[in-house]
């Protein structure tokens, strides 16, 4: 008997599948086997009733090594929340009724400035990524605070927890726009700082689970020497940068009164806008700015709930999406009051038809939206998965071969149940997952083919 390709198969997952394979096309798989190779790759998916699979499912079964799905169950590639402030979670939800500024000033960096104690950060961010997991995110680009070792607590935290993640020290050195509590001490110690902090996260050993990102907070809290420093560094380590752009008025003001220029453009002066750059909102981008994105390969996280408090606008995704941006989302944690990628999801799809039709009833229907049209169902499980992966410049976001098995299994019959009577088609079933279930229904979590959560 040939033992070559069953044994270079680690675990094999049997069951019904929802993946994207475009930002427009949901793959629809019925009863396939999915096998997972020991680094936790997708190495093959088969249909169940191919004749190669029935001795693979015997042979997996006597080790125990298949996982099959119930009836009611369905596999989904896990969730990518592309921006999340790790040491925000104890605020979720409070004070969203300050603008920005005010926010971040008289809430944010009060909270963010206990992090100088590491144990007060290992207590937070245990119960975030333990949180995050059960929500389904699989992979989570987070801003840490500007202290080295609780950076570094939180890279821990998530390799050894299991999340695939992208943990930035954050910087922000300039004296006159931060708080005496709560800044880097100079310039030349943050720089020290990010490169002692890239170094420990490559040396904490987690197969490439968890990755450091070059993190200026935003150019109003940045010296201009700390901006160019920070672009040196990514192009050094080639690793990540992270930050936000044109999120509001006034922070897309403020990089036009200190260079003449929009914030993207500077961003891209100081080599910050990478093949590997993620940035948070840009709602307020020009399409020069987005051109911009588009020949960088920079990608921009939407944070649609955040917005809807802090961006005096709603970001245009469909045009975006149009323009070929690479876009994911985020929760933004915690301008955003929810930790699931699922509410953001619903949060894109409302603001996309809002946007496109409009909000005042008082103004003729002609007049009330854009009708630049909007995004639909498909792309946006393709926002939550797929396009963060592609965002990221990772293989994540589908369960497909040469994919990372990060996946969550979805149990339509938990908690109750969903409502799904009568269901006509799969596209019912997909529905409801994305646009009603919740964390309570989700029956188990694998990162790199690793079980996170479920037993
Ligand atoms: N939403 C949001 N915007 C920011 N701009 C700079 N810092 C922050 C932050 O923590 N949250």
């Amino acid at each position: 008997m040939d033992e070559a390709p069953r044994a270079g198969f680690a675990r094999i997952f049997r069951g019904p599948a929802f993946t994207p394979v475009s930002p427009t096309e949901v793959a629809v798989l019925d009863d396939h086997l999915f096998c997972v190779d020991p680094a936790g790759t997708v190495a093959r998916v088969l249909a169940a009733d191919d004749p190669e699979a029935v001795e693979l499912l015997a042979h997996h079964r006597a080790a125990g090594t298949l996982t099959e799905a119930a009836p009611g169950q369905y596999f989904l590639p896990g969730f990518v929340d592309l921006h999340v402030h790790a040491p925000q979670w104890p605020q979720l939800g409070r004070a969203l009724d300050r603008p920005l500024g005010d926010w971040l000033m008289n809430y944010t960096f009060p909270l963010e400035a206990r992090y100088a104690d590491p144990v007060f950060a290992r207590q937070v961010y245990t119960q975030l990524v333990e949180n995050l997991l059960r929500q389904g995110t699989t992979t989570a680009m987070y801003f840490a605070t500007v202290h080295t070792q609780a950076s570094v607590v939180l890279a821990e935290i998530c390799a050894d927890r299991g999340q695939r993640a992208l943990v930035g020290k954050v910087t922000m050195d300039d004296r006159s726009s931060n708080p005496d509590f709560y800044w880097d001490a100079d310039t030349a110690s943050a720089l020290d700082g990010v490169v002692e902090f890239i170094e420990r996260v490559h040396g904490l050993g987690s197969g490439g689970l968890v990755l450091p990102v070059v993190t200026p907070r935003f150019i109003p809290s940045c010296t201009d020497r700390a901006l160019a420093g920070l672009g040196e560094i990514a192009a050094r380590y080639g690793v990540h940068v992270q930050s936000h752009c044109s999120e509001s008025d006034w922070e897309h003001q403020c990089a036009f009164d200190r260079y003449g220029r929009s914030d993207a453009e500077s961003l891209d002066g100081f080599g910050l806008l990478t093949g590997r750059s993620v940035m948070a909102h840009c709602v307020h981008l020009s399409d020069r700015d987005a051109e911009l994105f588009a020949r960088s390969g920079t990608a921009i996280a939407h944070c649609p709930v955040s917005n809807a408090f802090f961006a005096d606008a709603v970001l245009p995704l469909r045009r975006r999406l149009d323009e070929g941006l690479e876009i994911g989302l985020g929760t933004d944690i915690s301008g955003g009051f929810a930790p699931s990628v699922r509410t953001a999801l619903r949060e894109a799809l409302v603001q996309s038809r809002t946007l496109d039709h409009g909000a005042d009833p008082g103004r003729p229907a002609p007049e009330r939206g854009t009708h630049d049209g909007h995004i639909v169902l498909e792309e946006a499980f393709w926002l939550a998965t797929a396009g963060g992966g592609e965002a990221l410049s990772l293989p994540i976001g589908r369960l497909a071969q040469g994919y990372a098995w990060d996946a969550q299994l979805v149990d339509t019959t938990a908690a109750g149940g969903l409502p799904l009577f009568d269901v006509r088609d799969s596209r019912d079933v997909l529905d409801a997952i994305l646009l009603v279930s919740g964390a309570e229904h989700i029956a188990g979590v694998w990162v790199a083919g690793r079980r996170v959560i479920g037993d």
